[in-house]
């Protein structure tokens, strides 16, 4: 089984002409975990997406993936680390006259020297577990936004990439397919074991799907952390964003001056506002492996535990085994912040949970095959119409797309 590289970016800068985008972001995506990136329009997490697989340089900074600096690196070199990477564009970004067979079995023709009967097999094992099976022949045109989004994440999956970009996966989708989206996206994680990174403006995603999540706003990362410590945060922006709140930092199209703001916040029902309960983290769907970010990162965080703040502790703890969770606080009580850093170790985190063999990667999809989902008749105009206008990532048409 594949593991996902870890992705450390340390100090990075980007402007156009004199406009910075954001200064100064430091963050690590740990090997395996999924990662949310939020912020209001406009503030630059496309512009970082890119930055990530090398397509925008920024100015200032690093990006080290295996060990190596693609902001600082030969073209060769990035060409290479490029191949890690698979990317879900917005509406799939599918070639709008091949069937869904052809566009998914693209980079494989493109990049490999893989036969056709290989090719088929890599092909319906990606449509398999994106629950795509049954639909190769259909045209993307002919398909709704939540299955063109499935079949460009099936294409992104054919080379067997380490980590995987999700450029707003829920946009343009209703409320149920995105909680499909987001179950597909969380037994993916399970299955590969990729370090995937989601942007997206949707709260309910941000609370459910991610390990770790950040935000950017005002031209910086403001916060980046375990889920926890977002989610229980009372920065104000953090509170505005996640509350989808008119009171706050964030204003109509540009950032409030902090007279107005203060007036809003005073008004507000300080009992209505806050962040909202912590619901729990999805879990992998019956019948898949579990997720072995889960226990890397519960490892990771309990060595982290220290630095963060009392809420985030509290909430952290509710998840560990009383067990575990006895021995953390001992562990805590009896030594200092820094020696805390270094225990427990991540073999001694969860003794009792002893990692099921992992499951052969042909498992039924527990994803409902898409006849089943998607009503007769595909979707409605307005809706292609308006999943065509959103498709705007890297800023590139491609020939035939559609
Ligand atoms: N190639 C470019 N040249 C000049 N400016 C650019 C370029 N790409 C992006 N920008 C600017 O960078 C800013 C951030 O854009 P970006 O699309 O990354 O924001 P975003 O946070 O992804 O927004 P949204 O949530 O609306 O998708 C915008 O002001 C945009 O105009």
């Amino acid at each position: 089984m594949l593991m996902g590289v870890e992705v450390v970016v340390e100090g990075l800068s980007k402007s156009f002409g004199s406009q910075t985008i954001w200064r100064d972001v430091t963050l690590t995506l740990p090997s395996g975990e999924i990662s949310v990136l939020l912020g209001p329009s406009g503030t630059g997490k496309s512009v970082f997406l890119k930055s990530l697989v090398g397509l925008l340089k920024p100015e200032h900074g690093r990006v080290v993936i295996d060990g190596v600096d693609i902001c600082d690196c030969s073209e060769r070199k990035l060409y290479e680390i490029r191949k890690l990477f698979g990317v879900l564009f917005q509406d799939g970004a599918l070639f709008g006259s091949m069937n869904l067979f052809d566009n998914i079995a693209f980079p494989l023709r493109e990049h490999t020297r893989k036969s056709e009967s290989e090719i088929r097999n890599v092909v319906l094992e990606k449509m398999e577990m994106v629950g795509l099976i049954g639909a190769e022949e259909k045209l993307p045109g002919e398909i709704s936004g939540g299955m063109r989004k499935r079949a460009g994440l099936a294409r992104a999956l054919v080379l067997d990439p380490e980590i995987i970009l999700f450029d707003e996966p829920d946009s343009g989708l209703d409320p149920v397919r995105t909680a499909y989206l987001n179950q597909l996206i969380v037994d993916l994680n399970a299955q590969i074991d990729a370090t995937f990174l989601i942007v997206t403006h949707d709260i309910n995603t941000a609370r459910t799907v991610p390990d770790n999540i950040g935000m950017l706003f005002r031209r910086n990362l403001v916060m980046y952390g375990p889920r926890e410590v977002l989610l229980t945060s009372t920065e104000p922006v953090v509170e505005q964003f996640l509350n989808g709140r008119r009171q706050g930092p964030i204003g109509m199209s540009e950032e409030k001056d902090a007279g107005q703001m203060a007036a809003e916040l005073a008004e507000l029902d300080r009992d209505a506002a806050g962040v909202p309960h912590i619901i729990p983290q999805l879990e992998v769907s019956p019948g898949l492996p579990e997720r072995t970010a889960v226990r890397r990162r519960q490892a990771r965080v309990l060595r982290e535990l220290s630095t963060l703040s009392p809420a985030a502790q509290q909430e952290i703890m509710k998840t560990i085994h009383p067990h575990d969770a006895a021995r953390t606080e001992s562990m805590r009580g009896s030594l200092a912040g820094a020696e805390v850093a270094q225990v427990p170790q991540p073999t001694q985190v969860q003794p009792h949970a002893q990692t099921q063999p992992p499951l052969p990667r042909r498992t039924p999809s527990p994803h409902p095959r898409p006849e089943q989902q998607v009503p007769a008749g595909g979707e409605p105009p307005w809706a292609r119409q308006r999943a065509s206008q959103q498709r705007r990532w890297f800023g590139r048409r491609r020939g035939g797309e559609q």
